[in-house]
């Protein structure tokens, strides 16, 4: 049996009566790429909030390798090896996507540092192989306000990866992109999937199609099937819940 990177056991969240979350059972293996998908206002960013300890459980618990992470604070939960890529790209835009990426390795360092100070060979080449990595390697050396939309969801996944978190929770990174952009990520999430595990929520049935093995599809908070992308589609309770439902907002 693999280990375990992820689990969540009875979750439930509440917000003023709303069950947001309900008795939500979830889990998944070390190295896995896992996509979560579900109509609007399934849970899907609540589930995000919980396990990254921006909103405490009402009930239940999150495991993250084994740990409870009950009542830990957001930074420590960070600390402890969850990174998140939100929907909007935070980025310095001033800044190279080099210098981003340097800045994101070492957290230790400030602004300055970073600008100023004097990066390890052993840094430079893994800065170098990421900014391959994430297509950038032309773009490493002008300011990150130039780079297109997709360009900088590009860069900020490389900034996440670049902290080197055991989980990368990644939040609908092709809203808005166009169909060149949204396969250009999708090629990069398959690329890190080879050596990270990776939770990844969204919208796009054709992005998930290009990038999904298992998929969890949740419904009012809770996990309504779980399988292939194929298996997940032709399920009647999932074509049920999306009827009547865009699937791109
Ligand atoms: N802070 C809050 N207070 C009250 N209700 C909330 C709060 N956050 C979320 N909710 C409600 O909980 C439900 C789940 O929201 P959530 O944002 O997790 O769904 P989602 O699946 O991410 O939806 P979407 O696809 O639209 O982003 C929604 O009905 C939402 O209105």
């Amino acid at each position: 049996m693999n280990a375990k990177i992820l689990e969540t056991e009875n979750l439930t969240v509440t917000f003023d009566g709303f069950q947001a979350l309900n008795q939500l059972n979830f889990s998944m293996d070390v190295g896995e790429l896992r996509v979560v998908i579900g109509p609007n206002g399934a849970g899907k960013t609540t589930f995000l909030d919980v396990i990254t300890g921006k909103v405490q459980p009402t009930k239940g618990r999150v495991l993250f390798k084994g740990k409870n992470l009950r009542f830990l604070k957001e930074h420590q939960i960070a600390r402890l090896g969850i990174g998140r890529k939100f929907q909007t790209p935070r980025i310095y835009l001033n800044l190279t996507p080099r210098e981003n990426l340097e800045l994101a390795s070492n957290r230790n360092k400030n602004v300055f540092l970073t600008l100023f100070g004097h990066p390890s060979n052993a840094e430079k080449n893994s800065i170098k192989g990421l900014l391959e990595t994430i297509g950038l390697r032309n773009k490493a050396d002008i300011p990150a306000g130039l780079l297109s939309h997709g360009e900088k969801q590009r860069l900020e996944i490389g900034m996440l990866v670049a902290q080197s978190p055991d989980l990368l929770l990644v939040d609908e990174p092709v809203a808005g992109l166009t169909d060149e952009e949204t396969y250009n990520v999708g090629e990069l999430l398959l690329a890190l999937a080879q050596n990270h595990s990776i939770l990844v929520i969204e919208h796009d049935m054709e992005f998930v199609r290009q990038i999904a093995r298992k998929v969890t599809v949740l419904h009012q908070g809770s996990v309504l099937c779980e399988g292939s992308i194929e298996e997940v589609q032709n399920d009647p309770r999932v074509i049920e819940v999306y009827l009547g439902q865009p699937q791109d907002s």
